[in-house]
Order: C-alpha cells, then sequence, then structure tokens
C-alpha cells in the first residue's frame, strides 16, 4: 500500500499542500508546532476517517474557514485509487473513493490501511482499559470488515440498553424490550470477543518475539486478554461464547438495574501487558512502556502483512528522539518493507534510512 500523492486544502494549519511521495520512507522534519504531526493525521483520516487526538471533524478544519479537503492518491491491491475527504462545518463529511461517495467510514479500509505510532501511545500500556480496547478495535477494523459491522451494531445497542437502564424507574415499560436488548446484545457481544480472542493470539504470537529483540533480549512481554468472567474459551466459536454472556448476564440484572448501568459484556474487556510477569502498567519505565507500545503497534502491522500480503502505510510520529540508539537502530531495521512517514525536529539522513525523500515543514508549508 502506498500513498503516491497528497493534497491538502484547509486543513489543520495547512492553506494548501501537495506532496508527492516516495513509496519507502518519507522524513518529515520541522521545527516544533509547524505541521509535522497535521500531515501524518491527514493520511491516517483517510484510513479511517478519525483523527487520534480530535474528538470533532471541525478540529480539523483550518481556523476562519468552513471546509476543508484531504485527497490522496494511493496505491492498493495492485489497483490505484483516489481518496477524498470532504470536511465542512455543521454538515456531515463526505467520504469518496475514485468519485464514487462511500456509504461508510469502513469502506476505507478496503483500499487504505495505517498503523500510527505517536508519543500519547505511551497511554496504550498506561491508561485504563478503553485505550487498549480502541487499539484492538482499530486493528480487527481494518483487517475484518465483518467486525467493524458487529461492533458498530453492539455499540448503538449498548446505548440503547444504557437508556433503558437510566429510565426504567420514570418509565417501567422500558423493560418490557430489556430482554430483546439483553439477546441481541449477547449474540453481538459473542461475535466481537470471537475476533478479539483471534485477534490477540495472533499478537501473542509475534509481538513477545519483537519486543525481545527491541529490549535487546532483556525483556519477556506477555499479553493476556481479559473478557467476560463466565466465558471460558474466547476462541471458542461464537454460539458457545453466546451461552456464557447470557449467563453472566442473568446474573448481573439485579445490579444492572440496581446500578442503572450495562455492567455485563465485552464493552469492558482488556489486553493486559506485562514485562517479566509484571503489570507493564504499574511497573514499566518510560522507556520500557514506549518499547512495549510500539512493540504492539509493530506486530499489528506485521499480522497484517501476513494476512494480506500489503505493508499498512506506517506512519512514526516523533518516535526516534525519545528511543536510545540501539532501539532507534532496531525500529529502523525493523520498518522495512512498506511505505513510512516518520516525523521529527531535525533533518535525518536518509543514510540511516535507505531509499526515501525528505521534507521540510514550516508553517503548514513546504519549504
Ligand atoms: N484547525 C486548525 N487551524 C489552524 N491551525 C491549527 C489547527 N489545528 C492545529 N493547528 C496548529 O497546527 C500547528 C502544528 O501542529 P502539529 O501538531 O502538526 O505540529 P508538529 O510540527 O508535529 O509539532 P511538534 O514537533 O511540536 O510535535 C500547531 O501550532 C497548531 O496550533
Amino acid at each position: 500500500m502506498i500513498v503516491r500523492r497528497i493534497d491538502l486544502e484547509q486543513f489543520r494549519n495547512y492553506c494548501r499542500f501537495e506532496g508527492e511521495f516516495s513509496p519507502k520512507v518519507n522524513v518529515i522534519w520541522g521545527e516544533n508546532a509547524q505541521g509535522k504531526t497535521n500531515l501524518l493525521e491527514a493520511v491516517a483520516y483517510l484510513s479511517t476517517a478519525s483523527s487520534h487526538r480530535a474528538r470533532y471533524d471541525r478540529e480539523l478544519i483550518r481556523m476562519g474557514e468552513d471546509h476543508a479537503l484531504v485527497r490522496a492518491e494511493v496505491f492498493s491491491r495492485d489497483r490505484d485509487f483516489t481518496l477524498e475527504a470532504r470536511l465542512g462545518r455543521g454538515v456531515r463529511r463526505q467520504l469518496y473513493a475514485n468519485g464514487v461517495r462511500l456509504k461508510t467510514a469502513g469502506e476505507l479500509a478496503g483500499v487504505l490501511n495505517t498503523v500510527l505510532f505517536c508519543p500519547e501511545d505511551l497511554y496504550l500500556i498506561r491508561e485504563g482499559a478503553a485505550v487498549r480496547r480502541r487499539f484492538l478495535d482499530t486493528c480487527i477494523c481494518q483487517l475484518r470488515p465483518r467486525y467493524a459491522q458487529a461492533l458498530a451494531e453492539y455499540r448503538r445497542l449498548y446505548e440503547h440498553k444504557t437508556r433503558i437502564l437510566r429510565d426504567w424507574e420514570d418509565h417501567p415499560s422500558l423493560l418490557d424490550t430489556l430482554e430483546e436488548f439483553n439477546l441481541r446484545m449477547a449474540q453481538t457481544g459473542a461475535l466481537v470477543i470471537h475476533y478479539r480472542a483471534h485477534f490477540i493470539k495472533r499478537l501473542r504470537e509475534v509481538t513477545p518475539p519483537i519486543h525481545r529483540d527491541f529490549s535487546g533480549g532483556r525483556e519477556a512481554l506477555g499479553l493476556e486478554y481479559q473478557t467476560v468472567s463466565t466465558v471460558t474459551d474466547p476462541l471458542a466459536p461464537a454460539r458457545e461464547i453466546l451461552e456464557g454472556l447470557l449467563e453472566h448476564q442473568k446474573t448481573h440484572r439485579k445490579a444492572e438495574l440496581e446500578a442503572r448501568q450495562c455492567l455485563s459484556g465485552p464493552h469492558k474487556d482488556d489486553l493486559t501487558v506485562t514485562l517479566d510477569g509484571m503489570s507493564a502498567k504499574t511497573f514499566a519505565s518510560q522507556g520500557q512502556t514506549r518499547t512495549a507500545a510500539l512493540s504492539l503497534k509493530l506486530s499489528s502491522r506485521e499480522i497484517f502483512f501476513q494476512d494480506t500480503g500489503e505493508w499498512p502505510v506506517l506512519l512514526l510520529d516523533d518516535v526516534l528522539s525519545e528511543l536510545d540508539e540501539k532501539r532507534q537502530e532496531f525500529v529502523l531495521n525493523r520498518i522495512n518493507g512498506g511505505q513510512v512517514f516518520i516525523t521529527c525536529c531535525q533533518e535525518m539522513g536518509l543514510d540511516r534510512l535507505g531509499e526515501g525523500k525528505t521534507f521540510h515543514i514550516h508553517s503548514g508549508a513546504l519549504v
């Protein structure tokens, strides 16, 4: 997968930008706050229609403007595509592939896939389970369209059930529909767990060797899927997982009504990360945390390649500056293969990186 070219209009601090990229390494360099991350964010946006750091699309539109445009020429699955996202204040964003309007954001994943690593990824290890669920969901959605559908359905049902639980005392008739929502949530939740368990199984194969090499053979990384306690085998077929979910719902029914919250289901899942058997969340140093998070991201990229035969585009935002020289060398050796965008504050010679191009960004423009 290769992003050959990107055009931006009124996106973040870019008024207009046109860039033609190398199919190998692209170094985006410049001082702080010039627009390096914004450029990576634009590339990532065309793969997921979401940003890792903007809650609302309107944040992506240049201040004082009403519209923004991100357009890219992408080579993927032996074909050329033009992807386009049109953003507007107060209107729904529009996505296009080769001029045809896309119905869902998920369709972008059929053309462009990205793996982004940024300084905020420290939270992947340090923060609560929601961040790790988001990591799993982003990876699996790009690989399995059926998972994206199941997840969207699960979220819809979850919101509905949450409303029932919140309002049932004022409107007791709402409870008439609770059983139906429970059943549908358990059916969809079983699919979600099934896909997550299989993806984590792959992560458990691929990540520990990467992390071992990354840490110079010093650290053993472990991964464990934590899901609903009554699901004894998350790798089992969905219909078996369903039994466990229904049982859990039954024993938590009273507690859910009292707490007015949805307490049962995979929306509470977690992926625990350990280093040498100890919780990375609690004990890992900043460097270890960064290394573990980067190992997870690099593994997701390799799993994608194993599955599809294509490397997703790798976006490394400000990664190298925080790593010691050995770890830097490891990353640079490991990213051979697909297209890479890498940001840094100083000009970086391509001699360390192989074939590629460098771009100097200043005040939202190419110097
Ligand atoms: N919607 C927007 N309109 C105009 N400017 C924006 C918008 N959103 C962000 N910016 C500006 O874009 C600038 C560059 O942001 P970016 O995060 O890309 O910097 P960077 O070059 O990656 O810097 P660093 O090296 O510090 O990470 C910031 O100064 C920010 O204020």
